[in-house]
């Protein structure tokens, strides 16, 4: 039985075969944001992207993910609170089954309807794969995602969702720019944690924008007709792909604004 976020297999089980899942650095975690400390060192995100490495969108059994080609810095993520050059991998999403639970961080007890996770890896490593297991490796920047509304261009990945609805599912994806899913305002909190998926692994450097963007109510009706669930098996809608905040362990997390 592999992980996933039902009662027999989701996050509370998880520590059974991923013991570092009660580790010192897990994520998500909920942002207090009258606990952060404003850190006047932290520079300005820059994130540049290259439409033309976006390379398909797939159904992975957890999630939906749109994967890039990585192996160039066409799309990176350099400042903010790291140094040297992180290659961009994929994005995807965590969601709930209704608009009042579904991001994985959370502000101030604060739930969005989802999160956008865009996973960058440290190109001092050779690949990703190492990358994700050294405490500097991965740098994932999260968006939420808030209600009003209609999101044109996340609209844009929606309209692959109808060949993509079945785990396992894959299909060509070219010419996105994620940069469109960003918020105008990219003022962040950054924090030390980890993968919120199993392996869990702590090599990541949290980036989470603190403002969102907005999705309507149709466009979060859309995400929920993904399935968990593989062809010719028993459906499953894919909603709750969200593992709850996690202690925070004495970190500190650090504001980039005022
Ligand atoms: N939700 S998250 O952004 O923390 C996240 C990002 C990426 C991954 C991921 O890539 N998992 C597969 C994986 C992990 C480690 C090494 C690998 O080769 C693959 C999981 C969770
Ligand atoms: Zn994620």
């Amino acid at each position: 039985m592999s992980w996933g976020y039902a009662a027999n297999n989701g996050p509370d089980k998880w520590a059974d075969n991923f013991p570092i899942a009660n580790g010192p650095r897990q994520s998500p975690i909920d942002i207090v944001p009258g606990e952060a400390s404003y850190d006047a060192g932290l520079k300005a995100l820059n994130l540049k992207y290259d439409p033309s490495t976006c390379l398909d969108i797939l159904n992975n059994g957890h999630s939906f993910q749109v994967t890039f080609v990585d192996d160039n810095d066409s799309s990176t993520l350099t400042d903010g609170p790291i140094s040297g050059i992180y290659r961009l991998k994929q994005f995807h999403f965590h969601w709930g089954a209704s608009d009042d639970k579904g991001s994985e961080h959370t502000v101030a007890g604060t739930k969005y309807p989802a999160e956008l996770h865009l996973v960058h890896w440290n190109t001092k490593y050779a690949s990703f794969g190492e990358a994700a297991s050294q405490p500097d490796g991965l740098a994932v920047v999260g968006v939420f995602l808030q209600i009003g509304a209609e999101n044109a261009n996340l609209q844009k990945v929606l309209d692959a969702f109808d060949v993509i609805k079945a785990k396992g599912k894959q299909t060509s994806f070219a010419d996105f720019d994620p940069a469109t899913l960003l918020p105008g305002c990219l003022d962040y909190w950054t924090y030390d944690g980890s993968l919120t998926t199993p392996p869990l692994l702590e090599s990541v450097t949290w980036i989470v924008c603190k403002e969102p963007v907005s999705v309507s109510a149709e466009q979060m009706a859309k995400f929920r007709s993904l399935l968990f669930s593989a062809e010719g098996e028993a459906e499953c809608c894919m909603v709750d792909n969200y593992r709850p905040p996690q202690p925070l362990k004495g970190r500190a997390v650090r504001a980039s604004f005022k």
